[in-house]
């Protein structure tokens, strides 16, 4: 388990301080995915490289493992770095060495035998699907073929928790689908707990299981992402829900609206797990003498559970339109009003 509290990072930029983390508290659970997304200067890295202290922060506490990281020996935090693997967006492999050497490096550097390593290293190069490019060097692997070598490194030291330091940034979506999988692979395998930063919503939505959303220093929303899909609560969330899942109502349409008569309201519909197979659209035009039109839908899967997320356009007399929406919001996850004002002709 990790478990950072009230973390504050400055840096001494010439005469000015950099305040890059301002009171961080965040706590990942051992097997878990855990993702921090943020724009660029958001503070990501910085915090990342707390957990194992290649960045030690001003104040704040960083417990990994039930142990208290900043009070440690040079020799204690050592052994207790084996434990902790990172990976870099640009992979950071020794480019005079080959493949199986910058895998066994490692390992030579903590004397284990020979023998050993060589079983070792072939057992992680199977492992992340690189066994017949042992010999190839850095320059001739392409860029999810490095990855793939920064992975069986980080993970020879049979570490509990792997550090991803924007891993999948420098990769085409193709290349990146393919290192979350191998990522949620050894995760399932060896319960490994991992720690990921990213500026892309579609990796978080693809393996984390809870994310953090940093702005200017500070977490600003966390929690499971299908709590945080489901119903973001600050404008940043939903500005990066939407590179996954579009809900906005194009401008034309809602001209069209406005122009086309009675009193109506544009309300989006959150469904959840087996809630989203229910006829609840049917029973709703059924029941209520209104008249609704799907705008947007979509349906996606978030960890197992499937999150459908629909726009409508509910038109009629207010007293039905009201009576349908609290029908909605009795039968589904949530339901808000896009349309802050009633759209009227
Ligand atoms: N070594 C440093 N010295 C001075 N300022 C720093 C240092 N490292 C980071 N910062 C500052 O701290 C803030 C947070 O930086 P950080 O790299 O943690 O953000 P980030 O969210 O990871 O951004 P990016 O996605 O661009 O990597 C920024 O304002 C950055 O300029």
């Amino acid at each position: 388990m990790i478990q950072l509290t009230d973390i504050h990072k400055s840096y001494q930029v010439g005469n000015k301080q950099v305040e890059a983390l301002k009171g961080v508290s965040l706590q990942v659970e051992k097997g878990q995915i855990y993702g921090v997304i943020g724009f660029s200067g958001a503070g990501k890295s910085t915090l990342l490289r707390t957990i194992n202290l290649l960045e030690k922060p001003t104040s704040g506490s960083v417990i990994v493992n039930g142990q208290n990281m900043l009070t440690l020996k040079e020799k204690e935090l050592r052994q207790a770095r084996k434990k902790i693997g990172i990976i870099f967006q640009h992979f950071n492999l020794l480019s005079s060495y080959n493949v199986f050497d910058n895998v066994a490096e490692i390992l030579r550097m903590n004397r284990v035998p020979k023998d050993v390593i060589k079983r070792k290293v072939e057992d992680l190069l199977g492992l992340v699907g690189l066994s017949d490019k042992a010999n190839a060097y850095p320059s001739q692997l392409s860029g999810g073929q490095k990855q793939r070598v920064g992975i069986a490194r980080a993970l020879a030291t049979d570490p509990e928790i792997l550090l991803c330091d924007e891993a999948t940034s420098a990769l085409d979506p193709q290349t990146t689908e393919s290192i979350l999988g191998l990522l949620l692979d050894i995760n399932q395998k060896f319960n490994l707990t991992i720690v990921l930063i990213t500026h892309e919503m579609q990796v978080i939505k693809k393996i984390c299981d809870q994310v953090a959303i940093m702005e200017n220093g500070v977490v600003i929303e966390q929690g499971s992402v299908l709590d945080v899909f489901s119903n973001p609560q600050e404008q940043t969330t939903r500005n990066f829900i939407k590179t996954v899942f579009d809900d906005q109502v194009p401008q034309e349409i809602l001209s069209k609206i406005k122009e086309s008569g009675p009193v109506s309201k544009i309300v989006r519909v959150a469904f959840r797990g087996d809630a989203a197979l229910d006829p609840v659209l049917g029973t709703l035009s059924a029941r209520f003498p209104i008249s609704t039109n799907l705008l947007y839908g979509s349906i996606t899967t978030i960890k197992g559970t499937a999150l459908g997320i629909l726009l409508l356009h509910i038109s009629g007399e207010d007293q039905p339109i009201q009576d349908g929406i609290r029908f909605l919001r009795e039968s589904v996850y949530r339901v808000d009003i896009v349309s802050p004002e009633e759209v009227r002709s």
